[in-house]
């Protein structure tokens, strides 16, 4: 679904803030691009929604070039939602938040009426349509800018910091909803964090660590290079350091191991 071959970006000419970046995404996957700050996860996610060009380097979106003159079918594919809430509220209410996109597009009242029920009824803000944005927690707003990226129906969707601005159960509320965007959905969801536990929940990650892609796998590959993700400024949450010395037991019984994996996962 996405090709990204050698890509390099630098914001002044010298210094670049991604180099030489190669990856695959398959369709339906949920992928979480890792980092510690500044280490070029938002270069990565502005530059796959076409908002910035690459110094070097391609990108692919479902066999399509991304280039300025496929940038407008390229859009109709992938959708961001940014870290802020209170930056994206563009509406005066949730209805017009939800619908802002789609005013753009020209689409007939009828039909807009209908998605921005639809969608607001898929992230669960159907009661909260005539409220203002002041009246909303940060997961509600979260949850309308979603409905907002949702409603533009693009197969891809990017998430850059969905829950740094939340509580742990606005974080729950929100990975329960991805998770639901993803299986039932089958959107294909890349999730932009520095939170290992929230990243456990995606089908692979992608680690970088100044502008350089240094892991790629799964969450049970990927959190084995404990060393590795030290050095580039990442914890890993206690159980699944636990997870790891327990894993090189041999003796230790091999459920146990995936019990204690399977806990994580689910919490
Ligand atoms: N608009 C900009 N102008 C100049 N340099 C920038 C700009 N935005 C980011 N950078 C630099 O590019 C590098 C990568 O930044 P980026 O925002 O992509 O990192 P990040 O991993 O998303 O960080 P964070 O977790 O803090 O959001 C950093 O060195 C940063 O200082």
């Amino acid at each position: 679904m996405i090709k990204v071959s050698d890509l390099s970006f630098s914001y002044n000419g010298r210094d670049e803030a991604l180099k030489d970046v190669t990856f695959d995404i398959k369709k339906g996957a949920w992928v979480s691009i890792l980092g510690h700050n500044g280490s070029g996860k938002s270069t990565l996610s502005k530059l796959l929604v076409g908002l910035i060009t690459p110094s070097k380097g391609s990108i692919e979106i479902d066999g399509m070039a991304l280039t300025d003159e496929n940038l407008g079918s390229i859009r109709k594919k992938i959708g961001i939602v940014f870290q802020n809430p209170d930056n994206q509220f563009v509406g005066v209410t949730v209805k017009h938040d939800i619908a802002f996109g789609l005013e753009n597009q020209r689409i007939p009242h009828n039909e807009m009426i209908e998605k921005i029920d639809y969608y607001a009824h898929l992230v669960g803000m159907q009661d909260f349509l005539n409220k203002e944005p002041h009246q909303l927690s940060g997961g509600q707003k979260q949850r309308v800018a979603i409905a907002g990226a949702l409603a533009m129906e693009q197969d891809i969707l990017i998430l850059d910091e969905a829950t740094s601005m939340l509580d742990p159960e606005g974080t729950r509320d929100i990975v329960e909803l991805i998770r639901k965007l993803n299986k039932e959905y089958h959107k294909t969801i890349i999730t932009i964090t520095h939170d290992l536990s929230f990243a456990t929940q995606s089908d692979e990650l992608i680690v970088l660590r100044n502008g350089e892609l240094i892991l790629k796998g799964t969450p049970l590959e990927v959190f084995k290079e404990e060393e590795i993700l030290k050095s580039s400024h990442l914890e890993l949450p206690f159980e699944l350091s636990v997870y790891n010395e327990v894993s090189k037991d041999k003796k230790m019984n091999k459920r146990v191991v995936e019990a204690l994996w399977t806990f994580n996962s689910k919490t």
